[in-house]
């Protein structure tokens, strides 16, 4: 009998080569990730219809099975502001004006929200996996590769995203508890879905 397992195949429909890295060192050797760089319009909403719009829109364009993924960055004091528009403040206002925008609130409390979808093909109902991460919008620390990490301190951890080594990321992220509800899909799932 060989002993070569046969890993389930999932295109990924993602710009963003952060994602892309932590998703494949997250379902490494559980599922083959093919990557695709399409860049998809996103509409405007709650993170949960931005996520099946999004899949739909990748799945047509690919003409086969999907996943995308979301993140939001909700401020609590904000009531879940900037949200799925995280990627257009971090880019106008950057880390301090992030922490600037909470200046006139207590609350520095915020969470990541993480949605996977998977779409079987064009007109197919996307499903969606929801993963979050409760923690604090703090003034910068540590390397600046990746978005707001420097800003974002896990409830729990002394250290930001960007701190920490990325195995603790992994653990504890909005995106890899999405990545376990995925993956728990697909484990009940025949190859073929
Ligand atoms: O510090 C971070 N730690 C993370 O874990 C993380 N995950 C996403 N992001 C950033 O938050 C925005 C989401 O927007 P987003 O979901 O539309 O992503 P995107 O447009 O970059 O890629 P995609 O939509 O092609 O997949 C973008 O600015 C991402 O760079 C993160 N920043
Ligand atoms: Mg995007």
């Amino acid at each position: 009998m060989s002993t070569t397992q046969l890993l389930r195949t999932l295109t990924f429909v993602t710009g963003n080569k952060n994602k892309l890295a932590e998703v494949r060192a997250s379902l490494d050797g559980v599922i083959d990730v093919i990557a695709v760089d399409i860049d998809l319009p996103e509409l405007q909403g709650e993170p949960g219809s931005i996520a099946e719009e999004k899949c739909r829109m990748a799945a047509q364009q690919v003409n086969g099975p999907v996943i995308i993924e979301d993140t939001c960055l909700c401020f609590n004091a904000l009531d879940g502001l900037p949200g799925p528009y995280i990627k257009w403040f971090l880019k106008k206002l950057g880390h301090d004006g992030l922490n600037r925008m909470l200046a006139g609130f207590e609350d520095k409390s915020a969470y990541a929200l993480c949605t996977f979808a998977y779409c079987r093909g064009p007109n197919e109902q996307p499903i969606l996996f929801e993963g979050r991460c409760p923690g604090r919008i703090v003034p910068a620390r540590g390397p600046p590769n990746f978005g707001w990490d420097p800003i974002f301190e896990p409830t729990g951890y002394n250290e930001t995203f960007a701190e920490m080594a990325l195995a603790t990321k992994l653990d504890i992220s909005h995106r890899s508890r999405a990545l376990t509800a995925l993956k728990q899909y697909f484990a009940g799932q025949p190859m073929d879905h």
